[in-house]
């Protein structure tokens, strides 16, 4: 059955306003998504309603804000097909990734060992395995691009050896779009004996994820990304990967018992859960995950496909504007250069006709300088953007030009 998107744009009420006094046209999706309004009352209604800490309810409310908040875990367990208890709840991708770089990479990895990323990875899945090689003197090895923008997976099946002791890759690069193909060097990766982690921020809010069919040790995603609040996310590990593991941010919540003299550690996933959490997130990530399953995924996906052909057919046909980034397989992100134009020109530009985009290196900075640019123009879709607003884009695009 075909999208009725004007109905699903109706339910994001931040879409239906003017900036600079222009309609707004949101296309800065990769950065974060819009929440619909179910969202936005679950986290009202958490500080409305129950508001109150979570975990040895003593009362009424603390006792509801508990439900709603293991209800959330369950959902989020669901969505991407894991236990529960392999559900750790976090602020994001990030704070995941570093988890693992911390409690795995930094306490098993020595001189010697290799850690394999690709040349597509955001910060976040840079600069932890950059400090856990600083501290064990293990040496990160990066997986070339193909001219198209994807991750040349002969040369990573070529870098993949018995000193490989951890893989780490994005399943959707942020910047170009391109998708990988996890799952098959996943498997080659477990094969050398590697553990593998999965960045699957850019992933999440595009297509359904079933870390089982993956077969990683570790996938980390942020709420946002996937039409949730800012500030929570799920870093999903083995159970007896994280059995194993010590915990590197401790205190209340986490501990089964405290003394003087020794701490014990409280069951899984609580002893990665320092202090108290992000309640309110929790309850609308959960929230936005319901929404999301109830939505016709295979619509939503053809719907971003299509939105991704118009841009693309008509960024070819658009004198001076280079595509950055032409993967066979890409999720709805258009990265390009506009000749004479420095990208952050362009965005202003843009932003002035009410378009809203990003410019810079978009936390890629090694990508950029391997593709010998400063940054580019990133324009992002969702589900909620339409085809006529990839229209608007373009119009919007000869204006910056006649100004150039
Ligand atoms: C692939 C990828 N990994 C990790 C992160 C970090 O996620 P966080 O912990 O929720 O911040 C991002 C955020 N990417 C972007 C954030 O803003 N523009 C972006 O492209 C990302 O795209």
């Amino acid at each position: 059955m075909s999208l009725d998107v004007n109905a699903l744009r109706a339910q994001f009420p931040v879409l239906h306003q003017e900036v600079n006094g222009k309609p707004l046209v949101y296309l800065d999706n990769a950065a974060t998504t819009q929440k619909p309004q179910v969202v936005i009352d679950a986290v009202s209604e958490y500080y409305r309603t129950v508001n109150s800490n979570v975990h040895r309810a003593a009362h009424y409310l603390s006792d509801h804000a508990t439900a709603g908040f293991e209800a959330a875990r369950a959902d989020l367990a669901a969505f991407i097909n894991a236990a529960r208890e392999e559900v750790i709840l976090t602020k994001g991708t990030t704070e995941g990734i570093n988890l693992v770089a911390q409690c795995l990479g930094r306490e098993r990895l020595q001189a010697g060992d290799e850690i394999l990323i690709t040349a597509l990875e955001h910060h976040a899945n840079i600069v932890p395995w950059q400090q856990v090689c600083e501290r064990t003197g293990a040496t990160l090895q990066v997986t070339p691009l193909r001219e198209d923008g994807s991750v040349d997976t002969d040369a990573f099946h070529q870098l993949l050896s018995e000193r490989t002791r951890i893989v780490a890759l994005s399943q959707v690069s942020n910047s170009l779009g391109s998708v990988t193909p996890v799952a098959e060097l996943v498997k080659a990766a477990r094969e050398a004996g590697a553990w593998t982690l999965v960045d699957g921020a850019q992933a999440v809010g595009h297509y359904p994820v079933d870390v089982q069919q993956i077969g990683c040790d570790f996938y980390a995603f942020s709420g946002h990304k996937m039409f949730g609040p800012t500030g929570v996310g799920v870093l999903f590990g083995r159970r007896e990967l994280l059995d194993a593991m010590p915990p590197y941010q401790t205190g209340g919540e986490m501990i089964e018992t405290v003394s003087f003299e020794k701490s014990t550690w409280n069951q899984l996933p609580y002893k990665f859960e320092p202090g108290t959490p992000n309640i309110a997130g929790v309850i609308g990530l959960g929230a936005a995950t319901r929404w999301l399953q109830q939505q016709d995924r295979t619509a939503l996906a053809t719907h971003e496909d299509a939105l991704l052909a118009s841009a693309s057919e008509q960024a070819r046909a658009f004198d001076g504007l280079k595509i950055i980034g032409d993967a066979a397989t890409k999720v709805g992100v258009l990265s390009f250069l506009l000749d004479g134009a420095h990208p952050a020109d362009v965005g202003t530009l843009l932003d002035q006709q009410g378009v809203a985009v990003r410019t810079g290196h978009h936390c890629c900075m090694p990508l950029m300088d391997r593709l010998g640019i400063p940054g580019t123009t990133r324009a992002s879709f969702s589900i909620y953007n339409t085809l006529e607003e990839v229209d608007q884009l373009f119009q919007a695009l000869h204006k910056v030009r006649s100004f150039l």
